[in-house]
């Protein structure tokens, strides 16, 4: 059970926008999709539902290739951000268009849902702010009972307290219905804390598709403060420098183990403190240039 994005690839006006997007969208997890604008994020998710025709490749959602039974997106649920129908449309138009398009749209969940979020079924959806109109979308999509839902740029522009309430939404799905999200970002903070699993476009391809999870379990940041400019040649053979401030050295190792705890205790470090790790991080050391960064301390 998951969705198996194979291969995809999309041209538009004869340039090349994607190619050969491969990954695993497990159920009940959060996958960030992350990079830079223009990168080609929203290409992807509108070729993945089909707004798009791929050039090549197809999804397999639960089994089932979209190539042969198109039906199957119906477990996919996706709006596009920037084209859709909803501008001159109260809420009640937009949720009676959706009921009729999912076999499981629950209209009285959600209207009790906007009703605690004060969100009127009467007001039109271009007068809501940016926010309520995030909201709304998420929780028109919660209502649509669909295991897998996209979210493109669900936190752009956004202020702290609608951004919490969006992520609260998603993490309880997530727990108590084991939804799973898409959610594309062109800021590595905005997804920290929050993503299982993060894939990065870059150049039309996906460059980094990283399991959080297994990382974290056996990677280890520390900041460390030696005696002297020195850099003890374990730090150097297994650690990635992050960061330096003044004295103090910001060091990710990938595979943290006893042997490493042992040779970096006897370094007798003057400051040896364990902090989180982020997913800047990995990102930093898992696609930085190693040699580039010690090369400069
Ligand atoms: N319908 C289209 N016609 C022409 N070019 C398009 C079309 N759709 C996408 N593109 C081009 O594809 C590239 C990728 O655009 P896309 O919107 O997918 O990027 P993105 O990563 O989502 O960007 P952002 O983070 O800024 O939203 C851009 O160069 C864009 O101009």
């Amino acid at each position: 059970m998951s969705i198996q994005v194979k291969a995809l690839s999309k041209r538009i006006d004869n340039r090349e926008i994607l190619r050969g997007i491969t990954f695993t969208w497990q159920p009940g997890r959060i996958v960030g999709l992350v990079g830079r604008n223009g990168v080609g994020k929203t290409t992807l998710f509108r070729t993945m539902a089909d707004h798009y025709l791929a050039d090549e490749g197809e999804l397999v959602i639960e089994g089932q290739s979209t190539l042969q039974q198109p039906y199957c997106r119906q477990k996919l649920f996706y709006i596009d951000t920037q084209r859709h129908f909803f501008g001159g449309r109260r809420l009640r138009q937009i949720i009676t268009t959706y009921a009729l398009a999912y076999d499981d749209f629950d209209q009285s969940q959600l209207t009790a849902l906007l009703a605690a979020e004060h969100l009127s079924t009467k007001s039109y959806y271009q007068r809501l702010s940016k926010g309520q109109q995030m909201l709304f979308q998420i929780l028109l999509a919660l209502a649509s009972h669909v295991p897998y839902i996209i979210l493109d740029e669900p936190f752009d522009g956004l202020d702290i307290i609608v951004r919490e309430r969006i992520v609260a939404y998603m993490v309880e799905e997530v727990a108590e219905h084991g939804v799973s999200f898409l959610i594309s970002s062109h800021n590595l903070d905005e997804l920290d804390g929050l993503c299982d699993q993060v894939l990065f476009l870059q150049h039309h391809e996906l460059v980094a598709d990283y399991d959080l999870e297994s990382l974290r379990a056996t990677a280890r940041k520390f900041q460390l403060v030696f005696a002297d400019k020195h850099i003890p040649a374990v730090v150097k053979e297994h650690g990635q420098l992050i960061k330096v401030y003044g004295r103090v050295l910001e060091v990710y190792f990938a595979d943290y183990t006893p042997t490493i705890e042992t040779a970096l205790q006897q370094t007798q470090p003057l400051m040896m403190a364990v902090q989180p790790l982020t997913i800047t991080d990995v990102f930093r050391v898992k696609l930085g240039d190693r040699q580039a960064v010690w090369g400069g301390v």
